[in-house]
Order: C-alpha cells, then structure tokens, then sequence
C-alpha cells in the first residue's frame, strides 16, 4: 500500500497543490475534495456520517490537508460527523520537531453547532488539532460560555452579513474574510449543500475552485443517499486519474 500511495501523492497530485498553482490575489487558493460513490453520493442518508474512503485514499486526504492552510467545513458536517478536522498524515512533518497544522473553518451562520461538546475540543486542548474559526452571521446571539471556551483555545467567530445575500456573495464575503486573515489556501471537504455550491457558481457563474479532487469509493448510495453534483454542465481540463487497491482518484483543473 505504501508505493501506491507514494505514487499517487508524489507524481499525481503534485500539480494541483496550491503552491504549485498561481495564487490569488483577492481570496485564498481553493481546493475542493470529497470522496463519492459510483451513483455521486456522499452520505447513505442526509446528515449521516459514511465512510467511502479506503484507508490509501484517507491517507491522501490528510496528505492534502498538510499542504493547505485551512480546512472548511458547513455546519451539517460537524453536526453529522463530529469531525476531527486536524492533519494526520505523518510523513509530511517527520523531519520536524512540530506536527502540520491546519485551520478548521466552520461556515455556522446560526450558531448551531457547539464547539465545547465536540470531539474538535476535545483534540484541541491535548494539542493535536487547532482551534477553528467559526463563521456566523452579524445576527448571530452567542452564548458566553461558548464564546469564552472557543476564544480561550485560540479560536474566534468571524461575523458576516451573511443571511439574505446569495451564495455567491455569501462566499466572497468569506473568501476574503479568509484572506484577510492570512489563510492562503483552503481545503473544503464538504458537505453536500456547500459542494454543491461551489460546483454551481463554478459552472454558472465564475471561477472559484482552483483545484478539485475528487475519491471515487466502489460503492452505490442509492435514491435515499445524498447527491452532489453541479446542476449545469462544468468541464474539467489536466485531468489525471489514479487508481488504488479499492478507490480511485480524480485530480482536475474545472474550467
Ligand atoms: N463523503 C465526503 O467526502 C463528505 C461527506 N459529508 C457528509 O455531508 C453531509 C452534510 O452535508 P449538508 O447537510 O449539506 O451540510 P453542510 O456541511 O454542507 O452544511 C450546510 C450548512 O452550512 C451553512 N452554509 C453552507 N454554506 C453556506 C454559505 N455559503 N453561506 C451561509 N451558510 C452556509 C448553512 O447553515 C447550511 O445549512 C453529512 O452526511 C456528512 O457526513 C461531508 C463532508 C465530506
Ligand atoms: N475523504 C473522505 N472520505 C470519506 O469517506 C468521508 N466520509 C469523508 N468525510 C469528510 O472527512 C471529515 C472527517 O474528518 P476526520 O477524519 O474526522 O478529520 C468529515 O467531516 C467530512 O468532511 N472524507
């Protein structure tokens, strides 16, 4: 497994990593990855966790997680998941003292989601994650004790007008927000309704994945499994493929 693997992360993906591609000047290097089924789903049922990836494939996410700033997440995620949202690829920092780090991003307009039950926190306080930063809305009520609690570990919110603009301002809005905090790439791993809009506004609309890549799992989800796809058309270009012992893995540029 190791030389697939080694095959797949060093000749494949290299040329669709952030550093290797031309950066952005207004908003921050955007990678999309997820990993589907044969029938384009990425949950068995709304709001459920599925495992798709092999374990190969798992490695290559967290091998692209060490190469990005921050990874982003909506809140259906977190609340379906309960995710760890940290870097475990080990060969990306065996030759230093610290481990890579990356920055969780969870886009929460409502505050839904409670930093100080999850997993996320839990890994924070031992030191093998960091502390996220969580989107909301301007009218947005926190809690005090959520609010200290995240702010104590080194995270914090930041506040958008983000409810009543449509997507595509809600997502230059975070972009930039991103950006003026110094994140210059993100990985956005899911979920449904936020890969679906990107591929949306990628096909509809202007250019706002840099890089896609995309785990394909020799799985059907079938009807009641969750879809995610771009509506209208939306052509890839530098495709390149790579198949592992169970999965596959799609690495493109969308136009
Ligand atoms: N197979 C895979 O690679 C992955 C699968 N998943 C699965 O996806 C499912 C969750 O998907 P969803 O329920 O669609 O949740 P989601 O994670 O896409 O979050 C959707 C929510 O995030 C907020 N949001 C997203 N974009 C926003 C924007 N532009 N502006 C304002 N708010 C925004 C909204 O509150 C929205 O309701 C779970 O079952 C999870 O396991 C999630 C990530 C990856
Ligand atoms: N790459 C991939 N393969 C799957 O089969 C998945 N279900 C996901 N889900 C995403 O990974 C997050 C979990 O991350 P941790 O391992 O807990 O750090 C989950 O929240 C989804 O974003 N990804």
């Amino acid at each position: 497994m190791a030389t697939l693997i080694d095959g797949l992360l060093e000749t494949h993906l290299t040329n669709y990593l952030p550093q290797n591609l031309q950066k952005n000047v207004d908003r921050p290097f955007v990678t999309l990855t997820y990993a589907q089924s044969l029938d384009s789903r990425i949950a068995a049922q709304p709001g459920e966790r599925t495992a798709i990836s092999h374990q190969e494939t798992k490695t290559m996410t967290h091998y692209l997680r060490s190469k990005h700033d921050a990874i982003l997440v909506g809140v259906g995620t977190v609340l379906a998941d309960d995710p760890k949202l940290n870097c475990r690829y080990k060969k990306a920092f065996s030759f230093q003292s610290k481990a890579s780090t990356i920055k969780p991003v969870i886009i929460d307009p409502k505050a839904k989601w409670k930093y100080l039950n999850s997993q996320l926190h839990q890994l924070v306080k031992s030191g093998e994650a960091e502390a996220p930063y969580i989107v909301i809305d301007q009218n947005t009520t926190l809690s005090d004790e959520e609010t200290n609690c995240l702010k104590a570990c080194g995270g914090n919110y930041i506040v958008l007008p983000l409810l009543g603009k449509s997507n595509v301002d809600q997502w230059n809005l975070i972009l930039k927000a991103l950006k003026d905090l110094d994140i210059k790439s993100v990985m956005i791993e899911g979920g449904a309704r936020v890969i679906n809009d990107l591929l949306k506004i990628q096909a509809r609309e202007y250019k706002i994945i840099d890089s896609l890549v995309i785990t394909i799992g020799p799985v059907f989800l079938g009807k009641d499994g969750v879809e995610v796809s771009p509506v209208s058309s939306l052509d890839l270009r530098f495709v390149r493929w790579w198949s592992g012992g169970r999965d596959s893995v799609l690495a493109a540029l969308p136009n």
